[in-house]
C-alpha cells in the first residue's frame, strides 16, 4: 500500500520582534500556487500575530496564550496539525510560527512525536534581527543554540545595519553551525523556494536536523515541555520565556497620540516588544495603526479597514480576500485598541495604568475635527506596509500607503508624505522643518 503524502512543517523561530510575522506573511503572498497552512503561536492573550496572518492564509489555526514550547499537553498542537494537514485540504506545507520567546527544540520535538500520519518535520528556520542580535544574546545567551539548530538562518532588517556589520554578523552566524545556510534579508522577503521545495534547498533540512543532540536532551530530562523542569528549578528554567511576562491592554476609546507618544517614549528598559492595533479617534478619524516596538524601533503602519462584517474577531476566522493587516473592531464597527507588552522586570499594574492615562478625552467624539498637529509625534514612526504587494512589485519603503488619509487637512497630507519619505531614517523631525511645519 502506498504511504501517505505527508506533509512538511516548517518551524518559524526567532527572538521577539525579529521579523517572523512579517517573513510569514511574505511567503504568503508570494507563494505561488502553493497552499500554506499557519500555525500561530502569540505569547499573550490577545493574538496579534494570528490576526496579522489571517486572511492571506490557506489556512490558519491560532494556538493561543502562551510558549508552545511550555505546552505539556500537546493535543492542540497535534489537533492543529492534523486538520491542517489531513489530505482533503490538499495543503502542501504547513509553517508553525513560534513565539518570540519559545524554545526552537521544543517545538520541534512536539512535532516529531506527533500522532499525525499527515505530517514530517521539515526544518527550523531560524530570524535574527541583525540590528538587535547582539544586544539580546549578551542577556540571551541561549540565542546561539537556537541559531545552532537551525537548518537556514534569516538574517533579517539587513536595512537597519551598515554593510560591514552585516559581514560581521554573517561571520558570526555562520561560525556557530559551519554549513548552515544564512541567508541574508529585508522585510523577510527571502526566496520561496528555500522553504517550499526541498528539492532545491540548500540542504535537506530533514537530513540536517540534529536528532542526536534532542535525543541527549531528551535524555537530560528536559524534552516534555517545560513545567516539571521550571519548577524543579524554582521556576527558572532556563528558556526566555521564564524571565519575560506580557501585559495586555485594550480599550474601546481612543487614545490621545500625544500622551501615547510620551507613554513610548519613556517606556521602561526592560519593556522590549510592544505589538498591536491603536486608533487614535477625533485626531486620526480615518486612520488606525498597526504598531511595533522592538528595542529602539518603533514603527506605526496605517491599516487597512476590516472587511465587512468581519466583527469583534478582525480578520481571525480566515481568508477573506484582505492582504494587508487589518485592526480589530467592536461589534458597531468602531476600531479597537489592542496591545501586547511583553518584556522582563517590567510592572504589569503600572503599565496598564499608564496605558489607561492615555486614552483621550471623551468628550471629544470619534469623529470630530482632526488634530493634525497632535499626530506629528506619531507620524514621525509612520510607514506603509512595507511588506505589501507581489513579488516586491510595490514594496518601496515608505511608498504611498494605501489607505485614506483625512481629507479635510492638506497639510496632514504633506507632513504624513514627508515622514514616510524618510520612513528608515528614524530622526525625521517635523518640528525641525519649518518647510513641514504646515506643509508650506
Ligand atoms: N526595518 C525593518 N523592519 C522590519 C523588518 N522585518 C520586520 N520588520 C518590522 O519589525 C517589527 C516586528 O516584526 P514582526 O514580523 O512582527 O516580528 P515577530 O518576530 O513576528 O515578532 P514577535 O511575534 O513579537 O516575536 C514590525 O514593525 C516589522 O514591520 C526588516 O527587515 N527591516
Amino acid at each position: 500500500m502506498p504511504r501517505p503524502r505527508r506533509v512538511p512543517v516548517i518551524v518559524l523561530a526567532g527572538f521577539l520582534g525579529s521579523g517572523k510575522t512579517t517573513l510569514l506573511n511574505y511567503l504568503l503572498r508570494n507563494s505561488g500556487g502553493t497552499r500554506i497552512g499557519a500555525i500561530v503561536n502569540d505569547f499573550g492573550s490577545i493574538e496579534i500575530d494570528a490576526m496579522t496572518v489571517a486572511g492571506q492564509v490557506d489556512a490558519m489555526v491560532p494556538l493561543g496564550d502562551g510558549c508552545l514550547c511550555c505546552a505539556v499537553d500537546t493535543g492542540d498542537m497535534d489537533g492543529a496539525l492534523d486538520r491542517l494537514a489531513r489530505p482533503s485540504t490538499g495543503m502542501d506545507v504547513i509553517i508553525v510560527e513560534a513565539s518570540g520567546l519559545a524554545e526552537p527544540e521544543s517545538v520541534i520535538r512536539m512535532i516529531l512525536a506527533s500522532g499525525s500520519e499527515h505530517v514530517v518535520y521539515g526544518g527550523l528556520v531560524e530570524v535574527v534581527d541583525a540590528a538587535e542580535f547582539e544586544d539580546v544574546r549578551m542577556r540571551h545567551p541561549e540565542l546561539e543554540r537556537h541559531v545552532r539548530a537551525a537548518d537556514l538562518v534569516v538574517l533579517n532588517k539587513t536595512d537597519r545595519v551598515g554593510e560591514e556589520e552585516l559581514r560581521r554578523l554573517r561571520g558570526v552566524l555562520e561560525g556557530f553551525r559551519p554549513g548552515t545556510p544564512v541567508v541574508a534579508a529585508a522585510h523577510g522577503r527571502i526566496d520561496p523556494a528555500l522553504l517550499f521545495d526541498p528539492v532545491h534547498r540548500p540542504r535537506p533540512p530533514v537530513e540536517q536536523l540534529s536528532f542526536e543532540a534532542l535525543l541527549r536532551e531528551e535524555e537530560d530530562g528536559h524534552a516534555d515541555g517545560c513545567d516539571a523542569h521550571c519548577e524543579e528549578h524554582g521556576g527558572d528554567c532556563g528558556h526566555l520565556h521564564g524571565a519575560y511576562e506580557s501585559v495586555e491592554f485594550t480599550t474601546s476609546r481612543a487614545l490621545d497620540p500625544r500622551r501615547f507618544m510620551d507613554f513610548l517614549d519613556g517606556r521602561p528598559a526592560g519593556l522590549y516588544r510592544i505589538k498591536g492595533f491603536v486608533h487614535f479617534g477625533a485626531a486620526d478619524p480615518g486612520n488606525s495603526y498597526a504598531m511595533h516596538a522592538v528595542g529602539g524601533f518603533l514603527r506605526f503602519t496605517p491599516s487597512r479597514p476590516s472587511p465587512p462584517g468581519a466583527g469583534v474577531t478582525g480578520v481571525m476566522g480566515g481568508a477573506d480576500g484582505s492582504d494587508g493587516p487589518s485592526g480589530p473592531d467592536r461589534a458597531d464597527g468602531e476600531p479597537l485598541t489592542q496591545l501586547v507588552l511583553i518584556g522582563a522586570g517590567v510592572d504589569g499594574e503600572a503599565l496598564r495604568k499608564e496605558l489607561a492615562a492615555c486614552v483621550a478625552d471623551p468628550s471629544a467624539g470619534p469623529f470630530t475635527e482632526p488634530d493634525p498637529q497632535a499626530m506629528w509625534g506619531v507620524l514621525r514612526y509612520v510607514e506603509a506596509d512595507p511588506g505589501e504587494g507581489r513579488d516586491g512589485a510595490d514594496e518601496v519603503p515608505g511608498g504611498e500607503p494605501d489607505v485614506e488619509l483625512p481629507a479635510t487637512e492638506a497639510d496632514f497630507a504633506y507632513a504624513y508624505d514627508t515622514c514616510a519619505d524618510d520612513a528608515y531614517g528614524h530622526d525625521y523631525d517635523p518640528y525641525d522643518d519649518p518647510d513641514a511645519e504646515l506643509g508650506r
